[in-house]
């Protein structure tokens, strides 16, 4: 049982770093949630790592008990039929007692199921004329005390409660619930450090009647009882796993809608969502109720939060169908009849002029009724419609042009906006056809996927990205969708998952960064709310990258300019790779080598085209050019490492380039590109730091640099004798049993290619089957600030490009 030991939790919601005080949270589980052993079973662990002490858990009657009490309701006028459904009830219960609990825990439960059974049969010798709804409370209360023994035998100490005892309705008021009594009961039932399992569905009044809340009354009963509780949290665990951007067994591209703003979602429901039902959402309204939809059957996925959030949240748009309404029209009703209408039959649509409403058909018998003994005349058809659902969409012109684009060929009855703005209404006096559903979802929500962005490093390189990232999002179009959620550097971080401001990103983070650990980072990242989430690591922390292989498991896509995992081990790279590959990550590490030149474009095109790379060489270190092209001796060698390092060329420590690592990893990568497979420690490589320096840190190796200067000057000296210059050249060739490949010091003739380039420009020798004779070449600026941030950037426009295109069908699991 996971037991808060400090009185903290972390928000699930905005930034999940922080800390929040603990509330009581509470959970609900559905019929399928509880069908059988398994199911309950399932459900037990689901409470062990979501819930805690003092949560309320609400239930519904076991899979299907509720249709078989109701279909014993039936069978008034038949005792034999009356005698096997009862027989077979009691034994489906007593069966699932026996099959999750021993003998001695089982013996009072079947006791009090015994005396049920009685109760039931006493009420079919009366015709079930008094307490029909006694009857059918059997189920939620069967359930809750099934899963309190369990749970007490298992986890941790349970309480079930009925909810008869705590929902009063005041049967004087239209049977509205005494919010003030209720919830002296509440709290009244509740036990201190138990969990708490309460019956959904029912209720009773202040006579002591019993009552339900209708279809799905059980979700009706976790919002409620969480507002009495003053909860932060309604977790609806049910046989779906989240909220769709239409329904998807008949839009295979439907998005999952990971957040729902609070007024969106309770649109959604008066429209007639299968999961979001207008009663659950409607005590949500009076504090910050978070209400969750996820799957308990697949608890790891993140569902549905709805709530109050910013603006990538509310720009979730949404298709809803209902081929299941009618239209009433009649020029007689007064304000008093429209006030019945509006309070009983929760209307869809009502005309302007006030002469039509369109209301569910589940209302239809009521109505008609109603109107009847009015003496109303009135006339009646059947009519659906297309409902597009999204924060304050009636005012957004662009949207409202699709959608119209996508009924072009289709004969409207009505085209209206909801008088809340939350929706656009399609009214049609003939069936929604799916493939008219499905145009409409593709015209409207297009390029409405959400992409969030967390960057880890904010150094040198980091801060530049950062600096640039803004003027990007506005030009690039397909960085639309694209925002900024997340920062770290090694020591702080801050997540903000309704996006961080990017023009004060820095002094944002600077102000509200918390410290974090892995462990968090990844917990949220695991649970982020966007279709994709990609990753910039502009750290040089081998520990950091260490994390790929979770990203990748997540369905992270990664862009790379640290270099670790690049050239980490054989088994480590191809593990990357298999992972990344099977859940569709990517993963872009353009200015791992070159900086911003495009030399892992080129050996993938080239390969693309069927071409093989043979021979790569060149100059591979931006630092190294920068620093050999300038040291003619009128500067002390360790005087250019210090400029160098000032201009953002070096490694964070200049010891990862002058020992050649920075050079041999970029070999590795580009080898590996190539296809080839090669360790480390395959390149042979010459480290030009002396063992004297070795072991500093990096401020002690940087006053104590001078002591490379001897060496290098005498290097030079040599250099010269010959007629050359020194280079730091990176070579790898094809042989005919394998490769041959080294990192090292050369003395180059003058006019050698590699001798005569512009201070920190990097080169590139592809040799190749059909560049053989005259190998490509890529030359430019090797290292900087500029053109790595910018080298980034363009991995992350290409990125969002193929994210575009990227088709998604919606695997059903669990919708019936
Ligand atoms: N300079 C260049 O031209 C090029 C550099 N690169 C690569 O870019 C990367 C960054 O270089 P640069 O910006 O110069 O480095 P800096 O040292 O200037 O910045 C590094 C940043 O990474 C953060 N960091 C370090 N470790 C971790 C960690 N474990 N978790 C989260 N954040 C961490 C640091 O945080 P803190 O401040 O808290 O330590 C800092 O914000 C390196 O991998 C480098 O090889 C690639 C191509 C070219
Ligand atoms: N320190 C590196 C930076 C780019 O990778 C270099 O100098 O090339």
């Amino acid at each position: 049982m996971q037991q808060q030991v400090q009185n903290i939790e972390y928000s699930a919601s905005l930034n999940p770093l922080k800390q929040v005080e603990v509330t009581t949270n509470v959970h609900k589980f559905g019929g399928s949630s509880l069908a059988n052993a398994q199911c309950i079973n399932r459900v037990v662990e689901i409470i062990k790592n979501n819930a805690k002490l003092n949560d309320f858990i609400v239930v519904s009657a076991n899979g299907k008990t509720t249709d078989q009490l109701f279909s014993l309701l039936e069978c008034v006028d038949d005792k034999d039929q009356f005698t096997v459904q009862l027989e077979q009830l009691k034994n489906d219960q007593a069966a699932l007692i026996n099959e999750l609990l021993d003998s001695s825990q089982a013996a009072q439960l079947l006791q009090q199921l015994d005396k049920d059974i009685t109760f039931i049969d006493v009420e079919f010798s009366n015709a079930f004329t008094s307490n029909r709804n006694d009857v059918l409370a059997f189920g939620e209360l069967w359930s809750a005390r099934l899963l309190a023994t369990v749970l007490s035998h298992n986890v941790c100490q349970a309480n079930a409660i009925d909810a008869r005892n705590v929902f009063i309705l005041d049967s004087t008021n239209n049977f509205q619930l005494n919010e003030q009594l209720s919830k002296q009961n509440i709290n009244a039932e509740k036990l201190a450090n138990h969990l708490n399992i309460f019956t959904g569905f029912i209720a009773s009044d202040e006579l002591g009647n019993s009552h339900t809340l209708g279809r799905n009354g059980s979700d009706y009963s976790a919002t409620i009882a969480a507002h009495l509780l003053n909860a932060k949290n309604v977790t609806l665990w049910t046989d779906v796993n989240g909220v769709y951007s239409a329904d998807p067994r008949i839009v295979n591209t439907a998005r999952k809608l990971f957040r729902l703003e609070n007024s969106v979602a309770k649109e959604l429901g008066r429209l007639g969502n299968p999961i979001l039902h207008a009663n659950t959402l409607k005590p949500l309204t009076t504090h910050n109720i978070h209400l969750n939809v996820a799957s308990s059957f697949e608890p790891q996925d993140s569902g549905t939060e709805i709530g109050a959030f910013g603006d990538i949240a509310k720009s979730e748009i949404s298709v809803t169908h209902n081929n299941e309404l009618i239209k009433i029209d009649s020029d007689e009703f007064d304000a008093r009849i429209l006030e019945q209408i509006n309070t009983r039959f929760q209307p869809i649509y009502q005309c302007q002029n006030k002469t039509c409403f369109v209301i569910s058909q589940q209302f239809a018998d009521l109505a008609l009724h109603y109107l009847q003994e009015q003496g109303i005349k009135f006339s009646i058809k059947n009519v659906s419609l297309i409902a597009v659902v999204g924060y304050q969409i009636a005012n957004r012109g662009e949207i409202k042009a699709r959608f119209k684009r996508a009924l072009k060929h289709t004969d409207i009855a009505q085209f209206v906006g909801s008088s809340n703005g939350h929706s656009l209404l399609a009214f049609f006096e003939h069936e929604s056809s799916v493939e008219l559903i499905n145009n409409v979802h593709s015209q409207v929500t297009k390029d409405s996927r959400n992409i969030g962005v967390v960057i880890a490093g904010l150094g040198n390189i980091g801060k530049r990205f950062l600096e640039l990232l803004p003027a990007q999002l506005a030009r690039v179009h397909a960085l639309e969708n694209v925002h900024l959620v997340g920062l770290a550097t090694s020591k702080k971080a801050l997540i903000n998952t309704d996006g961080i401001e990017v023009n004060q990103a820095l002094e944002l983070f600077q102000k509200d960064g918390l410290a974090y650990n892995n462990q968090l980072l990844l917990e949220w990242l695991s649970h982020h709310p966007y279709d994709e989430l990609v990753l910039v690591d502009i750290t040089p922390s081998e520990q950091f990258s260490n994390l790929y292989q979770a990203f990748f498991e997540q369905g992270i896509h990664v862009i790379s300019a640290n270099k670790c995992a690049g050239s980490s081990s054989t088994a480590t790279y191809n593990k990357l790779l298999s992972t990344q590959q099977s859940t569709g990550s990517q993963w872009l590490v353009n200015t791992t080598v070159g900086a911003g030149l495009p030399v892992n474009y080129a050996i993938k095109d080239l390969l693309n085209s069927g071409d093989t790379i043979n021979e790569v060489a060149g100059i591979f270190s931006g630092t190294l050019s920068w620093l050999f092209s300038n040291f003619d001796g009128s500067l002390a060698f360790s005087e250019l490492l210090q400029n160098a390092l000032e201009q953002g060329f070096t490694e964070p420590d200049p010891r990862d380039d002058l020992s050649g690592l920075d050079v041999q990893r970029k070999l590795l990568i580009l080898a590996r590109l190539a296809g080839f497979e090669l360790e480390l420690e395959d390149i042979e490589c010459q480290n030009l730091v002396p063992s004297s320096l070795i072991n500093l840190s990096v401020d002690e190796f940087l006053t104590q640099a001078n002591e490379l200067d001897e060496y290098f000057a005498d290097k030079l000296l040599e250099a010269k004798q010959q007629n050359g210059c020194l280079r730091y050249v990176a070579r790898f060739s094809k042989t005919e049993t394998g490769y041959r490949a080294k990192v090292g010091l050369e003395i180059l003739a003058n006019a050698h290619a590699f001798a005569n380039l512009t201070p920190c420009d990097n080169i590139f020798l592809l040799t190749t089957n059909w560049y053989q004779d005259n190998p490509l070449i890529i030359q430019g600026p090797g290292a900087g600030r500029d053109v790595t941030a910018g080298g980034l950037h363009s991995d992350l426009v290409n990125l969002c490009r193929e994210l575009a295109v990227k088709t998604k069908e919606v695997e059903i699991k669990g919708i019936n």
